[in-house]
């Protein structure tokens, strides 16, 4: 049986989406993202599942310039989850006592109206994830008072759950990626994602704009663009890319070699069905059948037949 390594401990939202995503796989919790990813590169499980990017708060960073460094891993699948928020608390607390919150800095950020509205004299600590934060103050003596979680962390800490669905928004979803050490890559499907980091070259007027009409001549539609800093100094910047299309595809193919061309460094983080199963858009003129025709053409013209 494989085994795959998240974000723990049990009950975290990250645990939520790998049970989609491999139901009967044998599950490593881990203590923060960095060891999930490390725990795959290492072979002490054959993949991980991370969130990656959530539909209000965007990136989960920590996820993003995880993967831009150390050994390469590839994606090799998505989930979107619905995360709903909990406020825990040991039995008997009331929603006066509660002073000190902890939660992962992303369920923070999505919870500030209620906060804000509910209970505005309380500090939020931020915890290495939902679950761990439950466990912590399941601890008898816990400095904290609540913990947002998911409801089930609840039930596996004995919490009582104060408040239910205290999201800014009913309708957040989050996105959990899955990854494994480079191997063959998924099918396409005609609905997949691909998922890339740059590096530039050397900084220059129009750097960006260059990278980006690579995949604007081809027709190559880009889902998400996020720029990180390299740690190098004020203005440095590196970049992620998820597009439309599989590097299969002729169009995302020429499209990555003249990226990779154009970069210091390219990384290729897979190529993968999209969650939603959205098809992949295709202006006339990308078709992998337009490429073969237009390369045989050429062909010609170089062999003087045409
Ligand atoms: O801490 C968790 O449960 C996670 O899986 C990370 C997270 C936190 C908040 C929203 C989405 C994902």
């Amino acid at each position: 049986m494989s085994k795959l390594a998240y974000l723990g401990p049990q009950g975290t939202f990250c645990e939520a989406a790998l049970r989609l995503l491999a139901p009967d796989v044998e599950r490593l919790p881990c203590a923060n993202v960095g060891a999930a990813l490390d725990a795959a590169r290492d072979g002490d499980a054959d993949g991980a599942v991370v969130p990656l990017e959530n539909s209000v708060e965007g990136a989960i960073t920590q996820t993003l310039d995880e993967l831009a460094k150390g050994r390469s891993l590839h994606i090799t699948g998505e989930v979107l989850l619905p995360v709903e928020f909990s406020l825990l608390v040991r039995p008997g607390t009331e929603l006066g006592q509660i002073k000190r919150i902890i939660t992962h800095p992303a369920a923070h950020t999505q919870c500030r109206g209620y906060i804000e509205r509910e209970l505005p004299g309380a500090v939020v600590i931020a915890g290495s994830s939902t679950a761990a934060a439950a466990q912590e103050v399941s601890v008898p003596g816990s400095p904290y008072d609540a913990a947002i979680s998911p409801a089930i962390a609840g039930e596996y800490y004995g919490l009582d759950a104060i408040a239910s669905d205290i999201g800014d928004r009913s309708d957040t979803v989050t996105r959990f990626i899955q990854v494994s050490r480079p191997g063959p890559l998924p099918e396409p499907t005609g609905a997949d994602r691909t998922s890339l980091v740059a590096f530039l070259r050397d900084d220059h007027p129009g750097a960006l704009l260059e990278m980006l009409s690579e995949f604007a001549v081809r027709g190559v539609n880009l889902t998400r663009i996020e720029s990180r800093p390299t740690g190098d100094g004020i203005g440095r910047y590196f970049f992620h890319f998820d597009l439309e299309g599989h590097v299969a595809d002729a169009r995302v193919g020429e499209a990555v070699s003249g990226l990779h061309r154009l970069c210091g460094d390219l990384r290729f983080l897979g190529s993968y069905p999209r969650a939603d199963r959205v098809a992949t858009q295709v202006k006339p003129g990308t078709a992998d059948g337009d490429f073969d025709e237009a390369a045989q053409w050429l062909g010609k013209i170089r062999a003087g037949l045409a």
